[in-house]
């Protein structure tokens, strides 16, 4: 038999669940104890691995390296483990056996398990265990600790038959769990992992891993989990090639990015999809219609076009002499070669000028056979030396040699001379560095600011209303640049993939160099440079770390990116709204990687749901993509295996809040089935209906209100402000006027004097964010600002845990959204 409990008084020792806590106490003590101990163990082994370096051979510094990094990444991880270090238990039927489970594996001296990693098989029926299937498992016990100090326990009682006078305590410390107050960045969900997140967490490490569910099952937490799960269980495979993590923006960045380090990983990449790029930095949102003209697959084309087209201010004609004679290369001709090479070099355009210079020198050489080759030379050598000995005999000085001073002596075939004199010449050099610059991919995107030169990129693939907006958001206010926006940057990764890397220094030895047709006078006249005598040993000065060569490998040269990082490992998040240009950046990124992608489609304010889902399916199956875009047939994707989940618990709304959010659903995607909450708050949402004007004054109320009921965040979310301007002539509708009140400004004065834990975003920012109290501003213009508004808009209602405050200036959507 065994007695359930909820802190009944019992005597002496107080309740039953403090005695249970007390005994709970003592195991853990034991194990920060031990833990105590394997922290200074790693202090030591630091110290003896500076320690070796002092002997200062070449061996021992690598093993000085490999022991400081060892070492160091272990007294991290147990430094980590320091706060709530055990935080469940197990009792076992049959055997009796108790297994404690805590954020990392805890031994004794003697190696005897006293705590097991979460991540650990032995570990998962802590997460897998039901009363339906107790897998072995008698009681389950989550402990609740604040620093070393047990506060509190629940129980779970999995199989009543086996549990023979065990004493089962607990209050739904999960359910109160679920309902404390946000601090404006996630946490770990170790403790209270439920069985079909555990799944998605411990799935497969190959192919791809596609989460979907509602708002609030845990997409995002679950995936970070499943991260430091592959760490741990797969360090060799994903931690030296890397997990890279993609969010949204870099609000939501901001705010999981304890979560990792929290469970001792902090190894893995974070990033927003405006901040893939080195160097360059989205600093705004693009609104949904601009977005979907410059995330469609069609960029493709478009950009392929864009590179090869001659580079601003490049010249269009050649002119240089041979011997006298002029030769010259017209527009046509140029850009017949700016063709060939564009068609030969696609990605790797910027290193493509010797290429450039040989194709240049091939059509001189023709230009100069066709006007008469050497006969001609000699006619027009002579007329000029003629000239020239009489002006030097005139001024007393002896006649010209047949060649100039510190020209080549003429060695070589007519045609390598030929080359030789003309490579030489100021003229070329010049002409061959403006006709092929070195080109960054800001810049290219930049130049689509012309909206000339964008149409001549965008063919018939982009109407034309359409490349005047593309146009106007890439040409910047006058006498200014354009912010880039999140879209702009998948652009910007795209161009960089046509234009290569620029040619590198080359680090020739001097007799290499003297070999290079295109080295004159010791500078190389393709790329500038002087040739270095070469002086670089490959002796080893210092050692770096995995990390520091990480670093160095991705180095930004002048805002070109180097080299384009590719991970063993992605996990996308928020994965509806990525559009098909950014599928294909980040399957650059990950041509070889497994995936774990997680969405919810109903949150998709992306229209053309189909063509990212293709976008998806290239990019996961490690396909190349074409820079032919959609227009191009492609072979069918291989497909890697691909393990689908549904997560169906809504761990974050109150039901309260969740019916609410419901009922947008229901009108934004009928056939949609939203997730089940399960705590219920008492706290019914409130509406408030006022004048249009008024709406921002009642949303800075709602706010002030809300600080004095709530401990956390609450978040202020308004309509977005449409960067666009209005095409000359129409009349805007009034959503529109009403969207353009909530300009930057705008959002400022509302959330001025506010504490921080007060944010005012639009909703493209709210995606993914959580707060304890939301205040839904204008329902109305959010669902009629887009296609998909209504799927905006339920985005927004699903953010807040406890409180609801929506103002609209529609009287209808008290209906809509409370009884609807
Ligand atoms: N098993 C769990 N135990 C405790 N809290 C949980 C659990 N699962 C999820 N949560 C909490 O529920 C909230 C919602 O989780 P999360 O943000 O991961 O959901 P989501 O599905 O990504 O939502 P959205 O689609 O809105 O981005 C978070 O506060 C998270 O910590």
């Amino acid at each position: 038999m065994s007695s359930q409990v909820t802190g009944r008084p019992t005597g002496p020792g107080g309740t039953v669940k403090d005695r249970e806590i007390a005994a709970e106490q003592r195991y853990v003590d034991i194990a920060y104890t031990r833990l105590e101990e394997m922290r200074a163990d790693a202090q030591a082994m630091i110290r003896e691995g500076y320690r070796q370096s002092l002997a200062g051979t070449k061996g021992s510094l690598v093993d000085r390296d490999a022991m400081v990094h060892q070492a160091a990444l272990r007294a991290q991880a147990l430094d980590i483990a320091d706060d709530g270090l055990v935080f469940g238990r197990l009792d076992l039927a049959g055997t009796g056996e108790v297994r404690y489970v805590g954020r990392i594996g805890v031994r004794t001296s003697e190696h005897d398990s006293l705590v097991i990693d979460w991540r650990a098989p032995a570990a998962e029926d802590f997460y897998r265990a039901t009363p339906e299937d107790p897998r072995g498992v008698v009681r389950r016990r989550v402990l609740h600790s604040r620093g070393h100090t047990v506060v509190d326990l629940e129980d779970d009682l999995l199989d009543p038959d086996a549990a023979d006078g065990m004493t089962i305590v607990g209050d739904g410390a999960f359910l109160a769990s679920l309902a404390r107050a946000r601090e404006g960045a996630m946490r770990d969900i170790v403790a209270t992992i439920q069985r079909e997140q555990d799944e998605v967490i411990r799935a497969p490490a190959d192919g791809t891993v596609l989460v979907r569910g509602a708002p609030g099952t845990g997409k995002t937490a679950v995936a970070l989990h499943r991260v430091a799960y592959l760490l741990f269980r797969h360090r060799r495979r994903f931690g030296s090639r890397g997990v890279l993590v993609v969010g949204p923006n870099r609000r939501f960045t901001a705010y999981i990015e304890r979560v990792l380090p929290s469970l001792g990983e902090g190894s893995a990449t974070l990033r927003s999809l405006g901040d893939l790029v080195d160097g360059v930095t989205a600093t705004v949102h693009d609104t949904p219609a601009l977005a979907a003209l410059k995330g469609a697959e069609e960029m493709a084309t478009v950009l392929r076009r864009a590179v090869a087209d001659h580079a601003p201010g490049a010249p269009d004609e050649l002119r240089v002499v041979f011997k006298g004679v002029v030769l010259s290369l017209d527009r046509q001709r140029l850009d017949r070669i700016r063709g060939d090479v564009h068609r030969r070099s696609r990605g790797s355009v910027n290193a493509a000028r010797r290429q450039v210079a040989e194709m240049l020198l091939d059509a001189l050489w023709q230009r100069f056979n066709d006007l008469g080759g050497p006969e001609a030379a000699r006619e027009a050598e002579g007329a000029e030396a003629g000239l020239w000995n009489a002006i030097l005999a005139a001024d007393g000085l002896g006649a010209l040699d047949d060649e100039q001073p510190g020209r080549p002596a003429g060695n070589g075939t007519p045609r390598e001379q030929f080359d030789a004199r003309v490579r030489e010449q100021r003229e070329f050099a010049d002409f061959l560095v403006a006709f092929w610059p070195i080109r960054r991919p800001a810049e290219v995107l930049r130049s689509l600011g012309d909206p000339a030169r964008l149409r001549r990129a965008a063919g018939r693939d982009v109407h034309r209303d359409d490349v005047a907006r593309l146009a106007a958001s890439w040409a910047g206010p006058a006498g200014g640049e354009a912010p880039f926006s999140y879209q702009d940057v998948a652009l910007i990764d795209e161009i960089d993939a046509l234009l290569g890397a620029p040619p590198r220094p080359s680090r020739r030895r001097a007799s290499a160099a003297a070999d290079d047709p295109f080295v004159v006078d010791g500078v190389n006249i393709l790329t500038g440079e002087e040739v270095a005598e070469d002086d670089w040993e490959p002796e080893m000065q210092e050692l770096t770390t995995s990390m520091e060569r990480l670093e160095r490998s991705r180095r930004v040269d002048d805002g070109v990116v180097e080299e384009r990082p590719e991970y063993a490992h992605i996990v996308v998040d928020e994965a509806q709204d990525l559009s098909p240009m950014q599928w294909r950046m980040l399957g650059r990124r990950g041509r070889q990687a497994s995936w774990t992608v997680v969405e919810d489609p109903a949150q998709s304010a992306w229209e053309d749901l189909a063509a990212a889902r293709t976008a998806m399916d290239a990019a996961l199956s490690g396909e190349r993509p074409s820079s032919r875009g959609r227009n191009r047939r492609r072979k069918p994707a291989p497909r890697r295996t691909r393990h689908e989940y549904e997560l169906t618990t809504n761990y974050r709304n109150s039901t309260e809040i969740a019916a609410v959010s419901a009922r947008v659903l229901a009108r934004a995607l009928p056939e949609a089935r939203p997730a089940r909450a399960v705590r219920s708050s008492g706290i019914a949402p409130v509406l408030r209906v006022l004048p249009e004007p008024d709406l921002a004054a009642a949303a800075r109320e709602a706010a002030e209100e809300l600080l004095a009921q709530v401990e956390g965040t609450i978040g202020v979310i308004v309509p977005f402000h449409p960067a666009e301007a209005h095409d000359e002539g129409t009349i805007p509708l009034p959503h529109e006027i009403a969207s353009a009140r909530w300009d930057a400004a705008a959002r400022e004065r509302l959330a001025a004097g506010l504490p921080d834990r007060v944010q005012v975003l639009d909703v493209l920012e709210a995606k993914g964010l959580e707060f304890d109290a939301a205040v839904i501003a204008a329902p109305e213009t959010v669902a009629a600002q887009s296609p998909n508004g209504l799927r905006v808009l339920y985005v927004a209602v699903s953010r807040a845990t406890q409180h609801l405050v929506v103002l609209t200036s529609a009287p209808e959507w008290e209906d809509i959204l409370l009884s609807g």
